[in-house]
């Protein structure tokens, strides 16, 4: 059995999956309506359309899921923290699986750090890399990666996730591949905004690079590899949610660059991401001109058209 902590789409759809191809997958939804949707009427809330397997099957008692060995915690990342606290049961020997993508803003931190430092006895992990719950949930093909600093438990968490239609990839470099699908929301909604504005293709692409060249410049500081984040996790990733409407962060600044409203119910990652790496690059001296554009606009202390202006104006500097 696998658990999976957190029924929301992206939780929902890897349960799907692993449910489909045999595994047993026992799902934690905080919300008693949404288990009894998924246990009687095999629908999950928040993919409609989709008709869920047999073999998965939702509670809202913890100790259930968490009686598994491997464990996905697909929550937001600023709740992970206090996801992790709710759980009293022992964890040693398990995995810990983070399927969020950000940073804490209170420890400033990813999730394989929060993991660790919430729950030392376990073996934390992090699946990230371009997907749509809605495309995994249809099995159509996906290819993410796993990485988990233990390269032996990585391999076996590895082959226990991939299936048919879901390829995962592996790697150690967890500093890495969470910096990369944390910062590549950033520069979706810097994208969005780009586009909304009626910018166009040209400045969208120079915004994918550059941005690309701040998420390299942070993760290298921060003791990353940098071929990791020319991998899926990076560049694979920033490639899907800078360039598609189906992703929340980028559809989020097309919101900003038109002036029009945006759903605030709905998961948006990169903010708060936006706000951490900010905090995180002032106080390791790293130039993250982009993502502090993107903080700004998205808290409402500057516009779009001023903050283009201002990224425009920067000194001419090498490539
Ligand atoms: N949706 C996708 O296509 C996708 C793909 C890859 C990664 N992700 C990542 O997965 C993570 C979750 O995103 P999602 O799309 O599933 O979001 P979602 O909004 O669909 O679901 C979030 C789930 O977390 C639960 N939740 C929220 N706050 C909570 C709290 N404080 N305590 C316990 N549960 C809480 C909600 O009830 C909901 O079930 C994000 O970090 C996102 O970046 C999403
Ligand atoms: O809808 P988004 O913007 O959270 O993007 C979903 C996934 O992270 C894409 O890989």
């Amino acid at each position: 059995m696998i658990g999976v902590i957190g029924a929301g789409a992206f939780g929902t759809a890897l349960a799907i999956t692993l449910a489909r191809k045999g595994t047993p997958v026992r799902i934690w939804a905080r919300d008693p309506a949404t288990v009894e949707a998924i246990n009687t009427r095999k629908e999950a809330p928040r993919l409609p359309g989709v008709r869920l397997p047999e073999g998965l099957t939702a509670t809202t008692d913890l100790a259930e899921v968490t009686q598994a060995q491997t464990l996905l915690l697909a929550v937001p990342m600023q709740a992970l923290s206090g996801m992790l606290a709710q759980i009293d049961a022992p964890l040693a020997g398990k995995r810990l699986v983070a399927c969020c993508k950000g940073i804490d803003l209170a420890t400033l931190t990813g999730p394989t750090a929060v993991i660790a430092s919430a729950k030392p006895e376990a073996t934390p992990a992090v699946l990230t890399g371009p997907s749509f719950a809605d495309d995994i949930a249809r099995g159509l093909p996906t290819a993410l990666t796993l990485a988990c600093g233990d390269d032996a438990t990585g391999a076996e968490i590895q082959a226990e996730l991939s299936g048919t239609t879901l390829r995962l990839y592996r790697t150690t470099d967890t500093t890495g591949a969470e910096l990369g699908g944390a910062l590549k929301n950033v520069i979706a909604i810097a994208c969005g905004a780009c586009i909304g504005e009626g910018l166009g293709d040209s400045a969208r692409a120079a915004l994918m690079t550059r941005g690309f060249a701040e998420m390299t410049r942070l993760a290298v500081r921060l003791g990353a590899q940098q071929q990791t984040l020319g991998g899926l996790s990076g560049l694979g990733d920033l490639a899907l949610t800078c360039s598609s409407e189906l992703s929340r962060n980028y559809r989020f600044g097309l919101a900003l660059g038109r002036g029009e409203p945006f759903d605030n119910a709905l998961t948006v990652e990169g903010v708060k991401t936006a706000e951490a790496v900010t905090r995180l690059g002032a106080k390791l001296g790293v130039d993250l001109p982009i993502c502090a554009m993107v903080n700004e606009v998205s808290t409402g202390d500057t516009s779009v058209a001023e903050a283009i202006t201002y990224l425009l104006n920067r000194p001419l500097k090498e490539e």
